[in-house]
């Protein structure tokens, strides 16, 4: 028997499942935490049962990343999450926005509503850096380990949300007291800036007090609140990512886009003289910028 086709699942009925855990493959394609999958055999919803994967459903959105800037390699980091939830600590490891512009891009691209989540403000002021990314309109919530957890608990209840950070910001800290019962592994944070990775492996959890999910509902989003926490990474690339990608992510600036001319990489003059984004007026205009500021900064900085 070929185990490395078979997932594991925590329930359902056997046309709608979470796979929870491992990435596997089913035939050349990877199978990730947030897939829904349709399959045969042991479909108890136990935990460890066992059953097969025939099918993975399209996914309603998806959370790419490549090594680097160069790799073509595509990791699929999370599937069919609604958020996702950029965890970045205001000191120890410091704040970097490169890498937060990255997520920022591949969320919007892969059609997941970034949030910008901050841990350790008892260490330093949010201001300066919030005000890096305030003309961009992104949620941001506060949930270092002696805020409250309410405001974060309102955004992302309801809803199947990634959590992404880089190693030592908190995440896991952030996670059990989400979900005390995940008992995720946390770590002094070592050395300058970089702390070890304790996380190894994505898994999806269920909050607690949250409605169980209704996967036989048929609703666009069955989940009920899930929160996903994926491994500390080190780097974030967008090899697979171009600028017309990233306009045609904001609904209201595709649009316009339509008009502009061919090969226009919508970065406006003097590259782009043309572009139609240009003749946007008012808030739009001011979205334009701001865009343009995020395409110009993942074209720049450095993958992490
Ligand atoms: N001062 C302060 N320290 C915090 C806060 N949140 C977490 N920490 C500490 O930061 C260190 C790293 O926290 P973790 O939760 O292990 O970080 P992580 O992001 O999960 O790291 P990996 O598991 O390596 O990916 C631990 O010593 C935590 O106690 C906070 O809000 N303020
Ligand atoms: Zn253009």
């Amino acid at each position: 028997m070929d185990r490395g086709r078979w997932g594991c699942v925590i329930g359902g009925d056997p046309d709608r499942l979470v796979v929870a855990m491992r990435a596997r493959e089913l035939g050349r394609t990877p199978i990730v935490v947030g897939d829904d999958v349709g399959v045969v055999g042991d479909v108890s919803g136990k935990v460890d049962a066992l059953a097969r994967i025939v099918r993975v459903q399209e996914r309603r959105t998806v959370l790419r990343r490549t090594a680097d800037d160069t790799d073509p390699f595509e990791r699929v980091v999370v599937a069919n999450a609604d958020q996702l939830l950029i965890v970045v600590a205001l000191a120890d490891p410091p704040p970097r926005s490169g890498f937060v512009e990255r997520a920022m891009v591949a969320a919007y691209v892969g059609g997941l509503q970034p949030v910008l989540c901050l841990t350790k403000a008892d260490l330093a002021d949010p201001d300066d850096f919030v005000s890096l990314f305030s003309d961009l309109d992104v949620p941001v919530v506060m949930a270092g380990r002696e805020q409250p957890l309410e405001p974060l608990l309102d955004r992302i209840s309801g809803s199947l949300t990634a959590l992404i950070g880089h190693s030592g910001v908190g995440k896991s800290t952030l996670v059990n007291r989400l979900v005390p019962e995940a008992n995720r592994a946390t770590g002094i944070v070592s050395g300058v800036g970089k702390g070890r990775h304790t996380s190894t492996q994505s898994v999806a959890l269920h909050l607690p007090g949250v409605p169980t999910p209704d996967l036989t509902s048929g609703d666009r989003n069955p989940f009920g609140g899930w929160v996903i926490d994926t491994p500390g990474i080190r780097s974030f690339g967008l090899a697979h990512i171009s600028p017309v990608d990233v306009v045609a992510a904001f609904s209201d600036l595709a649009v316009t886009a339509e008009q502009c001319p061919r090969g226009c990489t919508h970065l406006g003059p003097p590259a782009d003289p043309e572009c139609a984004l240009d003749t946007l007026t008012g808030k739009a205009a001011q979205r334009v910028q701001a865009v343009r500021r995020l395409l110009v900064a993942i074209a720049t900085n450095e993958t992490w």
